[in-house]
């Protein structure tokens, strides 16, 4: 579905973000990307569908060479790539509907966009992804009136109303607490599963990864150094990922993080009696 041979990014700064990629996404497969801050995993992203400039390498969708394409050629195959973000990228003054139909822009004529007169087929199909992400109720309220978890499934919407081939996911649940985190990490992996679509999911969360992922891409200084099942990561691939140094941080980072939740949880349980 995915190849990307030999994909390289030098920023202009001199700083090389990608060595030399290589990497086949098959068609339904849900691929968590992980790594150390500076890692590479945004560029990564952002080289498939062009919104960084790749510096050299391949990038072929089904059997469509991306990085060759010019503009017009780039617009039209933007398409078949949903993008969604870890700040949502909705317009906030637009409603739900408005927001999920916007991922139709780049099917309908400019004079239609210009005027918001959707096709009814278009429209009917927004609605069926509301209800598919549980905001049907929600249609018409204002896009800044909603939760960050709210706000996160109109961006899953949006995102399936392009009808794209590939997902791509730049840190979903950054801006999340933990129990949204998991719920939306669960809708996407259900969602994609559902309908065989693959997705390159930009994950900080390694436990999160370990649960929903199919497979684990770990990348380090720009390089693939783990490619494997979430049960194939152990305590040592992890720290070949992230540096000793690195992943005892987490790790330590992880334990207070799930001490003080559990401290929270003993306080309210204590006042609720
Ligand atoms: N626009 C840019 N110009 C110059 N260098 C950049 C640019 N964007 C990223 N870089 C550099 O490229 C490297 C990889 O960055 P990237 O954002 O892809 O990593 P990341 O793994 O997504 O990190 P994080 O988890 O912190 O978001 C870093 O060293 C970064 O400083």
């Amino acid at each position: 579905m995915l190849h990307l041979e030999q994909l390289s990014k030098t920023y202009k700064t001199g700083e090389t973000a990608l060595h030399d990629v290589t990497l086949d996404v098959p068609k339904g497969q849900i691929l968590g990307l992980i790594g150390p801050s500076g890692a590479g995993k945004s560029t990564l992203i952002r080289c498939i569908n062009r919104l960084v400039e790749p510096s050299s390498g391949k990038v072929l969708l089904g059997d469509v060479d991306l990085a060759k394409l010019g503009k017009a050629d780039l617009r039209r195959q933007r398409r078949r790539i949903g993008m969604i973000f870890q700040e949502y990228a909705l317009v906030e003054r637009l409603t739900v509907m408005e927001n999920v139909l916007s991922g139709r822009l780049g099917y309908v004529p400019f004079w239609r966009s210009f005027l918001r007169k959707y096709p009814p087929a278009d429209i009917q199909r927004a609605y069926a992804l509301l209800d598919r992400v549980g905001l049907i109720d929600h249609a018409d309220k204002r896009a800044d009136a909603l939760s960050g978890g709210q706000r996160q499934r109109v961006g899953i919407a949006r995102a399936l109303a392009q009808d794209p081939e590939l997902l791509l996911v730049d840190e979903p649940t950054a801006s999340l607490d933990p129990k949204t985190s998991r719920q939306i990490m669960r809708l996407l992996t259900e969602i994609c599963t559902e309908r065989g679509l693959p997705a390159i999911v930009n994950i900080h969360d390694v436990p999160l990864a370990q649960q929903f992922m199919q497979r684990i891409v770990g990348l380090r200084a720009g390089r693939v150094v783990f490619d494997g099942a979430p049960d194939a990561l152990t305590e040592a691939a992890l720290t070949q990922i992230y540096g000793e140094e690195d992943w005892n941080a987490m790790r330590a980072g992880d334990a207070e993080q799930a001490a003080a939740e559990a401290d929270a949880r003993d306080r309210i349980a204590a006042l609720a009696k």
